[in-house]
């Protein structure tokens, strides 16, 4: 195309833009006409709610562009965007890029072109349309990853929280996104290959595709900490979705304040599979076979149910394998349906329900049930279980070694309860009720996740699918994952099928280069990362003054646009931040908090002291070494940790 032709085909371009969005300002306004006050209350507040989730889904954006690409079949063309815009007729401007048509924009190629004669990609600036690429798939041309829009798009600089990766999502990822909702897959990603952009496409993905199945009981994400949490919080809303639950793994539990801190092998056991087993057989241990018969008055009449009845009663709701709170509603229902036989035998007819309910719920029928089947409080029983001696031994046998059975001993009345205890209470309750499960739960960084927060995980999505996100390379928790079979296990997920992703999108070569000699010494079997980005700076910063080159590090990394951090080893953290400050540019982070984060220029200070401050210390500095977008300054006064020190000098 001559420079004229450009121009003019970019200017229709551009007023598609402008209609689209007019177009999209008519659809707004028609769906904030609709009334919302028809029938009952209930109705009226249900319609107020998908009212205002749809204004939200229909917000106009103007710093985002509303379509970034555009398809043409043989006979016919379409735009590529966030969301459907139709015009006043209800023609098509904007396809929403989840709908099966889409799926050839990021999918067909010249071997496989799925009826595309050409694509079309758009580049932006904030929300206008600044320039196209086109691909003439019917005529052989294909540019693949040298797109120069892909290429600007993960080269640019990064402010703020995470974005979406919508307009320039590859195949391999693709496929993964649109997996159907009955799958499980878990993404082994090297770092910075999209992993966390994959699974948030992937929820936005199945809300739309699945809209009514999973409005019931919707999605959650699920993420490590707060920082990370806010971090990836805007993805889905700019994606039209905003009505998903985002929780760290902490606050799905977060039910106890938590008082007291384990001593490390406390927290591992307490954080153990076998835990489970401990909990269920100190749950169930309450449950004991009748040994009397039980007399109900009623009106004129008493009733007896035998011994026998009333231990079969217990004894069948215990081996239907219910949740231990409606084994004991069970054994009510079976002892009103015991007196109900009887008193229709008497008097030939049945007693009405609400006779049925009160006799139910009768003070001898409740201490009846007090006894053999109790009702039980999580917080108590698990308290219990550190402070009864008895109880302990009879539920940590066979299961426990002594050792470990002590370690779960109090040495007070009231212990204080502890972040791990919280997920064995979330344990009890989920063996005394079934929690509400989500249709669709994203994990994030799942590789730190211990067996008990995995199940704490599975209970809440037992009839729904995951997508678990991770890295064992980058594991640093104490129960942090070997094998990703063993998480799905956990997960109740076993056949979820695991899949590597390893072009990196974030850490230029050189880069990743860098970080991929540690991968060695990691004692995990991953495939190492490969960069997409030629660009970028590496430096190797020996000193004798570590804080005077951090701060000179700094104010050269200010020369360029983006944002900067600092990675310390925690310890060290609190003295840079007073010492250097933070701005809108600039942030110190702790090496224990870097993980999922990334920044354009990432200055890593003292590495041997990040590898020596944690068991897992290499992990933490290869998590830490592969925040960089664009450069990486590593700042040391010690010697380099042995990994990095071949060939080790400046290299940039
Ligand atoms: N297809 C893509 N197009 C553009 N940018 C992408 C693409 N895929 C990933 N990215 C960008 O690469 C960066 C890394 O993505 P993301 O954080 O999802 O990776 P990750 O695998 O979760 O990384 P880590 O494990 O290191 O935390 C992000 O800035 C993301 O926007």
């Amino acid at each position: 195309m001559t420079e004229t032709t450009i121009d003019a085909a970019l200017r229709v371009e551009q007023d598609h833009l402008v209609a689209s969005r007019i177009a999209l300002g008519h659809m707004r306004e028609r769906t904030a006409a609709i009334t919302d006050n028809a029938g009952d209350e209930l109705t009226a507040w249900a319609l107020g709610r998908a009212k205002a989730l749809r204004l939200a889904d229909l917000a106009d954006r103007p710093d985002t562009p509303l379509f970034f690409g555009r398809l043409h079949l043989t006979d016919e063309d379409f735009h590529i965007g966030r969301r459907h815009v139709v015009d006043q007729s209800g023609n098509p401007m904007v396809l929403d890029w989840r709908a099966p048509i889409s799926r050839s924009f990021y999918q067909a190629s010249v071997r496989q072109p799925m009826g595309v004669t050409r694509r079309r990609r758009f580049g932006f600036d904030g929300g206008a349309l600044t320039s196209f690429e086109d691909e003439k798939l019917d005529a052989g041309d294909e540019l693949g990853e040298s797109s120069e829009i892909l290429a600007r798009e993960i080269e640019r600089p990064r402010v703020g929280p995470m974005r979406d990766i919508v307009a320039t999502i590859q195949p391999e990822q693709d496929d993964l996104v649109r997996s159907p909702l009955d799958t499980t897959i878990c993404v082994q990603g090297a770092p910075g290959t999209g992993k966390t952009a994959v699974g948030l496409h992937r929820a936005a993905y199945l809300l739309y595709a699945y809209r009514e199945q999973l409005r019931r009981n919707g999605v959650l994400i699920v993420g490590p900490n707060e920082s990370f949490m806010s971090y990836i919080q805007n993805v889905l809303p700019t994606l039209g979705e905003v009505d998903v639950t985002q929780l760290t793994v902490h606050d799905l539990v977060d039910t106890i304040p938590i008082r007291g801190v384990d001593a490390p092998e406390t927290a591992a056991l307490k954080h153990d599979e076998r835990m489970a087993r401990v909990l269920h057989r100190a749950v169930w241990s309450h449950v004991t076979m009748p040994a009397e018969s039980l007399m109900i008055p009623d009106g004129g009449w008493r009733w007896r149910l035998g011994e026998e009845y009333l231990h079969r009663a217990v004894a069948e709701a215990q081996a239907e394998n219910l949740p231990y709170l409606t084994g004991r509603e069970r054994v009510r229902a079976q002892i009103v349906a015991g007196v109900r036989r009887q008193a229709e035998i008497r008097s030939g007819e049945s007693p009405s329900e609400a006779w049925g309910r009160k006799l139910g719920r009768s003070k001898l029928v409740t201490t009846f049930l007090d006894r053999y089947w109790p009702a039980l409080n999580p917080k108590k029983l698990v308290t219990r279980l550190f402070t009864d001696d008895v109880f302990r031994a009879e539920a940590c046998e066979g299961v426990l070694t002594d050792e470990e059975r002590d370690l779960l001993a109090s040495r007070t009345r009231q212990p204080r309860l502890t972040e791990a205890d919280t997920f064995l209470i979330d344990e009890v309750e989920g063996l005394l009720e079934r929690p509400t499960g989500f249709g669709h739960v994203v994990i994030d960084e799942a590789q730190d996740l211990s067996a008990m927060q995995c199940r704490a995980i599975a209970r809440r999505s037992q009839h729904g699918s995951l997508t678990v996100l991770g890295d064992l390379a980058q594991g640093t928790s104490p129960w942090t994952a070997t094998a990703w079979q063993h998480s799905l296990s956990h997960l109740g997920k076993p056949d979820g099928e695991v899949v590597a992703l390893t072009t990196g999108f974030r850490v230029p070569a050189d880069v990743i280069a860098l970080a991929n000699r540690l991968l060695p010494q990691l004692n995990v079997d991953v495939p190492a990362a490969r960069s997409l980005r030629t660009d970028g700076l590496l430096e190797l910063l020996p000193t004798t003054d570590l804080l005077g080159t951090i701060a000179e590090t700094v104010a050269s990394a200010r020369r360029f646009e983006g944002s900067i951090a600092v990675i310390a080893a925690d310890s060290e953290a609190d003295m840079l931040r007073e010492h250097l400050g933070e701005d809108d540019r600039l942030s110190i982070v702790a090496a224990g908090q870097a993980k999922g984060l990334e920044f354009d220029h990432v200055i890593v200070a003292e590495p041997s002291d990040i590898v020596a401050a944690e068991t897992f210390g290499l992990r933490r500095l290869y998590v830490v070494l592969t925040r960089a977008v664009s450069r990486l300054s590593v700042v040391h006064a010690k010697p380099l940790p042995e990994p990095l020190t071949d060939n080790a000098s400046t290299v940039s």
